[in-house]
């Protein structure tokens, strides 16, 4: 994110000798906003020199198990070694074994807080969330994880200088919402408790920048699609299942309609654009979330691109409740801000995240089943009799 002057950043670190609320004196606060005053009891919250006086950002990421999280810690930790703590209620082993990972549940704010300062963590990238689907199947959860997620992180980083990215969605728009070319100022009347739970998350990271000054960024990102990790339960899963079917069963059942159109993000495109915003120039934004997209299609015409490459793949459309959640989202959505602000400019389009996804999966097959023959092998040439416990366990 911006880089500091000396100059600015000792006036920082004078004002946060005074106040702790250093960060209060960096940042544009709305005029349509009555400026804050910070209370001087609030200063037993201080924890010193703020965070964020040193430029190199050191991230927290929540839900980093997850299916975005899962593939950008591996960007973070690539360009900012030893200076990324992955955390999520579920262990992923890929994420364990190369860097710090710790257990964190974005509702319980002390712990949250205790990992910030005991790791000196000036970033937080918020990702834990139940997404639209698994939320309509546990309403209540979904509120309480998203709301209190949100809440917790904006409150630690009003108190502890933090800067904070967290995406938002599609499913914030609603049946109300115009849904060709969606621009990012509409209404927004979603009809699922995910959806509503974002429009909290958006409005919430707007006031707490308005109102406190805290550095909050947001993508609104359509269905994001990935060879790497799995989706975690949403209604544009369909988009990545798809795949993983053509590739081994050769057929799929859809749970949208044919002509049910979403826009989409390939992986690469949505890590280049979530790196981007973060580390662009605040002086650029003119907003705190941003639509982003790369393209649009339905079932229908991802099928007629998978089946370019497999003419045998077949598709059976049986719509549940998740196609009455996509009829509901926008088929397109108008991300000219992005790109205007900060250069948002996505890779790939329809065929081309088509060619690279149907590519990438093939070689991770070829390597899964060379892993299986090369353990028959291994199998074989051990006496059942003789085998050591751990070969079980393998
Ligand atoms: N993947 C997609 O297509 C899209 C994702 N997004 C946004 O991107 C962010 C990340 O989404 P995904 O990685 O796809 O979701 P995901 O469902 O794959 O991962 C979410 C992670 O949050 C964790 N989690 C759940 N409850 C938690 C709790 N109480 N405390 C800590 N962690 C908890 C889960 O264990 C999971 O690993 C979310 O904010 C989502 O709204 C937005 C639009 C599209
Ligand atoms: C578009 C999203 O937010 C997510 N992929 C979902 O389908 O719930």
């Amino acid at each position: 994110m911006a880089n500091r002057s000396v100059g600015k950043r000792l006036l920082d670190r004078l004002f946060s000798a005074r106040t702790g609320y250093s960060h209060l004196q960096n940042r544009t606060v709305s005029s349509t906003f009555p400026s804050w005053n910070p209370p001087q009891f609030f200063g037993y919250l201080r924890t010193g020199q703020g965070p964020n006086d040193v430029d190199e950002p050191r991230f927290l990421v929540t839900g980093a198990s997850g299916q975005i999280g899962a593939e950008l810690i591996p960007l973070l930790r690539h360009r900012h070694p030893n200076c990324v703590v992955a955390s999520d209620v579920r262990m992923n082993r890929d994420l364990t074994g190369a860097g710090q990972f710790v257990y964190c549940d974005v509702q319980d704010k002390d712990n949250l807080a205790r990992i910030i300062l005991e790791n000196g963590v000036n970033t937080v990238v918020h990702l834990a969330t139940l997404l639209s689907a698994i939320g309509e199947r546990n309403p209540q959860l979904a509120l309480r994880v998203n709301t209190q997620g949100i809440q917790n992180v904006l409150e630690l980083a009003a108190q502890h200088n933090l800067r904070v990215y967290a995406p938002s969605t599609i499913a914030v728009f609603g049946p109300t919402t115009p849904r060709i070319d969606t621009p990012d100022c509409t209404v927004k009347e979603p009809t699922t408790m995910y959806g509503i739970t974002k429009v909290h998350q958006e409005l919430l990271g707007q006031y707490y920048s308005q109102k406190f000054g805290v550095d909050f960024r947001s993508l609104r990102y359509p269905g994001v699609i990935s060879s790497a990790s799995l989706p975690g339960g949403g209604t544009t899963d369909y988009a990545v299942e798809i795949f993983h079917a053509a590739l081994t069963t050769g057929t799929y059942n859809c749970f949208l309609g044919p002509d049910t159109s979403l826009p989409f993000l390939y992986m690469p495109d949505c890590l280049a654009a979530t790196y981007q915003l973060m580390m662009a120039d605040s002086a650029t934004l003119s907003q705190t979330t941003y639509n982003v997209t790369a393209m649009s299609f339905s079932p229908a015409e991802l099928c007629a691109a998978i089946q370019r490459r497999l003419p045998h793949f077949r598709v059976d459309y049986r719509p549940d409740f998740r196609d009455l959640i996509a009829r509901s989202w926008p088929q397109s959505v108008d991300d000219s801000a992005a790109r205007c602000d900060w250069g948002w400019q996505p890779s790939f389009d329809l065929d081309a995240m088509t060619e690279h996804m149907l590519t990438a999966l093939e070689a991770q097959l070829t390597a899964k089943r060379d892993r299986a023959a090369s353990r028959k092998q291994k199998e074989a040439s051990i006496d059942p009799l003789q085998r050591p416990p751990s070969f079980h366990a393998a």
